[in-house]
């Protein structure tokens, strides 16, 4: 998947050591389109790159807030940080092998985010019940400071209610 060939040069989303890339675990970026994080990503909007920290697999993502994800003057919409997060905790469970869809989501909102900033988003389950999966995320600055938390329950699907969404757009 060519999606960081989409990405221009001068937007780094590159981690450190103890990451790989998450792609090969999330079927929208096998599919080859996502709202977020595809290569047919808003080019002004939001770039992100997703990743599994292998000490715990939880989804570690980089993303850019660009001048199209603006809220309040030179900051970042508050629904473009919750689609990041909705994403980030839909994607924490599908890199742990839980194929879901998000059916809530409650996103607090703790710091303005300047636009132009490249920040970190964290993604883990926090519990599972059944089809039930209750993950919880961030997203923060590079000094730690919480832009805007979540959390949310998502729905564990089966691969074959998947493959007919897939083989529908066909
Ligand atoms: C090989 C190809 C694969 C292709 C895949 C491509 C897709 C990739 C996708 C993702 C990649 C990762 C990135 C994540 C992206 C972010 C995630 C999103 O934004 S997803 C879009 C927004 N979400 C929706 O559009 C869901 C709309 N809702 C539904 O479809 C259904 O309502 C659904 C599936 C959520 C539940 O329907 P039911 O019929 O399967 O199951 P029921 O029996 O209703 O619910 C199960 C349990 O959950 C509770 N529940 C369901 N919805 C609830 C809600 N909204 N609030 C509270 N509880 C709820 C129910 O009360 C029930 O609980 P009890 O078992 O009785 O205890």
């Amino acid at each position: 998947m060519a999606v960081t060939s989409s990405l221009p040069q001068d937007i780094d989303l590159s981690i450190g050591p103890g990451h790989r890339p998450a792609d090969e675990h999330l079927a929208h970026l096998k599919l080859g389109r996502s709202f977020l994080a595809g290569p047919h990503a808003g080019e002004d909007i939001i770039r992100l790159r997703w990743y599994v920290r292998e000490s715990d697999g939880a989804l570690v993502g980089r993303v850019w807030f660009g001048p199209g994800a603006q809220g309040p003057p030179g900051h970042a919409h508050g629904g473009s940080m919750a689609a990041v997060l909705d994403e980030a905790l839909g994607s924490s469970c599908w890199v742990a092998g839980h194929p879901v869809v998000a059916a809530e989501l409650t996103t607090s909102f703790r710091a303005m985010l300047p636009l132009g900033t490249v920040a970190t988003v964290e993604a883990w389950i926090e519990k599972a019940d059944g089809r039930k999966l209750y993950p919880k995320g961030h997203i923060l600055a590079d000094d730690g400071t919480v832009y805007a938390e979540a959390s949310g329950l998502f729905i564990e699907m089966t691969s074959e209610a998947f493959d007919a969404l897939a083989d529908r757009l066909e």
